[in-house]
């Protein structure tokens, strides 16, 4: 799903002074620069309206009064202000745009920062949609507020007050007359801002579901063809794209209007000014170059007050932007160090399970008083229906989550007392669909041990029955993986994580092994890797192989969160209950042909007449 999807629907917050003052925060760090540039854009700003009241007085005293040399003066000076302004003109557009991607980079550094810290139970509640939309667009709005924004309202307020000021100076009840008009076509533009922004967002919460349905409709055209659903789906898209069209028709209107609306206000001042000046100009002595400057000063003010609305219409969604990304960051792991807590070198010995309930959503046990004893490299195979819970036990195994009640110890101390990187350092972990990342081989197989040479990796890969199939590669340990290792199967993702974790040299050994089909040549590499990796460890394989379950030590049939059955295969087999019922149903032609030639199997998986 595009990141736009979750950012539309996100809600709208209010604009509060709280979280405001910690989007200011953000610049903290950055006094020096923002003085920098406030102080750069207050005299751009204010150079702005000196620049009206120096025409005024070259047109009043240089042209009427044809004193030329006072003309050239001002003429000299009007010159010499210009090149003095376009430098702080650089400078600030130079400094906000350094500051502004710094800011994106530290919002984005502390954001990755931290969702590397977080526990499993916040990725499985969040999606990942969320979370990308939060790294870019609100990251890019935030920045752009603290920067463009902060520039674009000091420019505007310095351009209004100096404007004002030397308005006052020129005629007061003139100005005074002016400074009414401002709240009016400051209203005007805000509203008009909000509408229009408004609108802008509906038609971009329409194109991402558009670009969705486009999405869906592409990626399944199979089912789509199979399911003859062609005409519905028109139908569908066809309100959507009727719905973007209304949107977007509503934008454009409003856009339109708003330019001439804002001119006309300006306008019907400008109009006043000038009955008013005509008037005055004979009774309250307003001059010609004092008119021209009053006309202009109000023509250029509509500028900074568009700016103005602008700024405080998109502050809100800002604000909401900022509000999501704070609620980010001050998302604390569930699973975190204790006080205390200590790497003991080694997690080398018995595991124990004593009577552990576990749960992801409240009132939803998956766990219950679950207890158990691994010996010190015993291999446990884990069995049963989908949902059981196996994949459970092995996430707390891994302390990826913690019990709610009761302790898992290793090595007789309670697991909670080590550090997590203790536990994690030395546990293997072979996912079912193990992750790769963009890259080589070579790459990949390094992120079990990232100093590890290319003499190690190899020796790793052949140990782990990976070697054989990488050498086949055009371009062997070179080979680019492609996104998320897309250009390698399933069975050759498991061999290439197998070698991955051959080269951290764990003390626990988890493996969750592949459901889907693996060409018979990999799974009997996988198994190769996987004996050499159960070797002198303790291990837990979340089993869908007769070999693997057949090499267990132990078989635990998980139901419900509960140990239904455990044993060896053969004992599992005699008692003739679930794990019978189970693997004759499932693995019934599999044990005939490949594990029991002699037909001892299929004698006792044959069910009782
Ligand atoms: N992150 C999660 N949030 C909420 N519920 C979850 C989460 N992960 C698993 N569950 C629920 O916990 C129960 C046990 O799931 P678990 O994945 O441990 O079973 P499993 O035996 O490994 O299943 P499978 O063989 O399909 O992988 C299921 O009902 C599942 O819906």
């Amino acid at each position: 799903m595009p990141p736009d999807y979750f950012e539309e629907e996100e809600f709208e917050t209010r604009f509060t002074g709280k979280t405001l003052r910690r989007i200011l925060g953000l610049l903290a760090a950055h006094k020096g620069t923002v003085a920098a540039f406030l102080v750069m854009i207050a005299f751009v700003s204010g150079f702005d309206a000196l620049f009206t009241y120096i025409s005024k007085l070259a047109i009043d005293q240089g042209i009427l009064k044809s004193d030329l040399p006072f003309l050239y003066r001002m003429l000299a000076l009007y010159g010499g202000l210009t090149i003095v302004q376009a430098l702080f003109v650089f400078g600030f557009i130079y400094t906000v745009g350094i500051l502004g991607e710094r800011i994106r980079y530290e919002l984005r550094q502390k954001m990755f920062n931290h969702l590397q810290n977080l526990s499993l139970s916040y990725y499985s509640r969040t999606p990942v949609g969320w979370i990308m939309a939060r790294v870019t667009s609100d990251s890019d709005r935030v920045a752009d507020l603290v920067t463009w924004g902060l520039l674009d309202v000091t420019w505007a307020a310095t351009n209004i007050l100096t404007s004002l000021a030397f308005m006052l100076y020129i005629n007061w009840r003139l100005a005074l007359v002016v400074i009414l008009m401002v709240p009016v076509m400051a209203y005007v533009a805000t509203e008009f801002r909000k509408r229009i922004l408004k609108e802008y967002r509906n038609v971009r919460k329409i194109n991402s579901k558009i670009t969705g349905q486009y999405n869906e409709n592409i990626t399944g055209v199979r089912v789509v063809k199979a399911l003859v659903r062609e005409e519905a789906n028109a139908a569908e898209f066809a309100v959507l794209t009727g719905d973007m069209y209304k949107a977007a028709y509503r934008a454009a209107w409003l856009s339109a209007l708003f330019l001439p609306s804002v001119q006309l206000i300006s306008a019907m001042a400008v109009g006043f000014i000038a009955w008013y000046a005509g008037w005055s100009f004979e009774v309250a002595g307003l001059t010609i170059g004092g008119i021209q400057a009053f006309i202009s000063y109000v023509t250029f003010m509509m500028w900074p007050i568009q700016d103005m609305a602008r700024v405080f219409a998109e502050l809100q969604h800002a604000t909401a932007s900022a509000e999501r990304i704070f609620s980010l960051l001050d998302s604390v792991p569930e699973v975190a160090d204790r006080e205390g807590a200590y790497d003991p070198g080694s997690i080398r010995g018995d595991i124990e399970f004593d009577h552990v309930t576990f749960y992801y959503e409240d009132g939803v046990p998956v766990l219950k008083d679950f207890t158990l004893k691994v010996k010190q490299g015993e291999t446990i195979a884990l069995v049963g229906p989908t949902g059981g819970g196996k994949s459970t036990i092995v996430n707390l195994l891994c302390r990826f989550y913690e019990p709610k009640e009761g302790t898992i110890r290793i090595g007789g101390v309670d697991y909670t007392k080590f550090s997590l990187h203790a536990i994690h350092s030395r546990i293997g972990v072979v996912l079912q669909t193990p992750h790769l990342f963009s890259g080589t081989i070579r790459e990949n197989l390094r992120y079990g041990k990232l100093d590890a040479t290319d003499e190690e990796i190899e020796r790793a890969a052949k140990l782990a029955g990976a070697h054989e199939f990488i050498m086949r590669l055009d371009k062997g340990y070179d080979e680019p993986v492609g996104e998320g290792g897309n250009n390698l199967s399933v069975g050759q993702k498991q061999l290439i994580s197998l070698t991955r974790a051959i080269l951290a040299d764990p003390e626990i050994f988890v493996m969750d092994e592949a459901t889907s089909s693996v060409d018979t040549l990999t799974e009997s590499l996988i198994q190769k890797g996987m004996e050499q990796m159960m070797k002198g460890r303790t291990s837990f394989v979340i089993a869908h192989r007769l070999s693997t379950i057949k090499r267990a030590d132990r078989i635990l049939v998980i139901e419900d969160g509960q140990i239904v059955e455990m044993g060896t295969h053969a004992e599992l087999l005699r008692q003739r209950g679930k794990y019978y019922n189970l693997y004759t149903r499932q693995f019934r032609q599999e044990m005939e042909e490949v594990f029991d030639p002699f037909g001892e199997t299929q004698q006792a998986a044959q069910p009782a007449d």
